[in-house]
């Protein structure tokens, strides 16, 4: 049996959900259906999702909303009406209306997956089961045999289903996962059902080595291990979330990423272990904007643990979430994303200055990491020199370089300027180009 993901641009319109059913027709294994909420396509430029944040902050600040929210409904009433799809969407509409002054904004937002489910699963004749009614949150995580067992109520083998991705509930509230979620749900499903394959389609041929916007004529990645899709998925591709690749990753379960607008153009596969051709140097190349890094430095710091914890005393008391933290003998590097600091780097700053102790602290801003992942690097550590010594041929001013021994991965840190350059010559390098 495979689980079936579609994301927002396979469901965007009309003509995708036909794509989808031809999909769905093809394969009498493909049952158990997840769908995110219509997204953007060559006609319709926004995500329902995105409609429907906006939905929500208009009708808490009591503003005019009545154009977004027209909006909404007609692009569910175009799908319904183009394919002439037996399901009464009027009334599920007419519902949400009535709860705007009450609803919590998760219940909104979640509405873009709930009524284009209610819709796919109409077209292709499937059975619908929301996924506030087994996804069980439970101190915001997905408590996993709490979620079996509902489903197992709900759910009967060989049964063809579809499912809201993105949100599940606690104590019977709606809970939103993450943006980008659908892929979270989809995975969950897989692992509970034993699914034999979980397949994520999407609108791109499969994982390329880069973001195919700064590297044209990408090649595609054909296999990848899941460690590999974790760490790429971390440091930025938004092809799939990082967090749906451990559900499939504990069972073993093969994961293919595909195109609902070529389905037979082939794509990628996700498995546990992959024997490679041993010149590909790079598997993947991902990255993210807008770091800051906060330099301490202390002659002699890791002798001085003390000051390291005063350090630390700072961040936490004003809540900074740290990405990673490189150190040296007499220094410690603190990465963070930017809107971490917003508003507040001046006061963390003068704390810092003013009871930590240490010799010297400085911020550099406008940062971008760029990793490059590969299962290779652990056993061929030169490979990060070859890069080096290639971005610095390229003018690039490499700020900062993470590498741990064990590690799949190396990250350089660059001016937010030199983003799109340095994965250029990366891939460049990387496929010998
Ligand atoms: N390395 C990459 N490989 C493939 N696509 C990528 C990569 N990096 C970024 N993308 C972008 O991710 C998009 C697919 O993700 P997403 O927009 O979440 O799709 P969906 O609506 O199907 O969930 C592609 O259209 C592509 O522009
Ligand atoms: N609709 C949600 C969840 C999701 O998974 O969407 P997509 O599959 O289009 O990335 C979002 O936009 O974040």
């Amino acid at each position: 049996m495979k689980v079936v993901k579609f994301g927002g641009s396979s469901v965007a319109d009309a003509e995708q959900f036909a794509k989808v059913k031809a999909i769905i027709d093809d394969d009498n294994e493909r049952k158990v259906v997840v769908v995110s909420a219509a997204g953007k396509s060559a006609a319709e430029k926004i995500k329902i999702t995105d409609l429907l944040i906006n939905l929500d902050k208009l009708r808490l600040n009591d503003s005019d909303y009545s154009e977004v929210l027209d909006k909404i409904v007609e692009r569910f009433l175009k799908i319904k009406n183009n394919l002439k799809i037996d399901f009464d969407i009027e009334n599920e509409i007419k519902i949400i209306e009535n709860n705007l002054k009450s609803c919590s904004s998760d219940y909104l937002i979640s509405r873009g997956e709930f009524l284009t489910a209610h819709l796919m699963a109409a077209y292709l004749g499937f059975k619908f089961i929301d996924a506030a009614d087994f996804m069980t949150f439970s101190n915001g995580e997905i408590d996993m045999s709490a979620t079996a067992d509902k489903l197992a109520n709900l759910y009967s083998e060989n049964e063809k289903i579809v499912v809201p991705g993105f949100y599940g509930s606690q104590n019977n509230n709606i809970q939103l996962m993450q943006r980008g979620g659908s892929d979270i749900s989809g995975a969950i499903l897989a692992n509970i059902l034993n699914a034999d394959l979980y397949e994520n389609w999407t609108d791109v041929s499969g994982i390329l080595m880069a973001d195919p916007r700064i590297v044209s004529k990408c090649k595609r990645i054909d296999s990848l291990t899941y460690g590999e899709l974790q760490e790429l998925s971390y440091m930025g591709f938004n092809v799939f979330q990082e967090e749906a690749v451990q559900p499939v990753r504990v069972k073993n379960i093969p994961t293919k990423i595909l195109n609902t607008n070529h389905p037979h153009s082939g794509g990628t596969l996700v498995v546990d272990r992959i024997k490679r051709n041993s010149k590909q140097l790079i598997t993947g190349i991902a990255g993210k904007k807008n770091y800051t890094i906060i330099t301490v430095k202390k002659y002699q710091l890791n002798k001085h643990l003390e000051i390291l914890q005063s350090v630390l005393s700072i961040f936490q008391k004003h809540n900074l979430v740290v990405d990673s933290v490189p150190s040296g003998t007499d220094s410690f590097r603190f990465l963070l994303p930017q809107h971490e600091l917003k508003g507040i780097l001046n006061v963390v700053m003068s704390e810092l200055k003013s009871k930590c102790n240490l010799d010297e602290v400085y911020v550099n801003d406008n940062i971008a990491l760029i990793a490059a992942v590969s299962t290779e690097l652990s056993s061929r550590p030169a490979i990060a020199g070859r890069i080096m010594q290639y971005l610095d041929k390229s003018l690039i001013n490499i700020r900062l370089v993470i590498q741990e021994g064990s590690d799949m991965k190396i990250v350089f840190g660059v001016s937010n300027a030199d983003y799109e350059k340095t994965i250029s010559n990366i891939y460049k390098n990387a496929v010998g180009q």
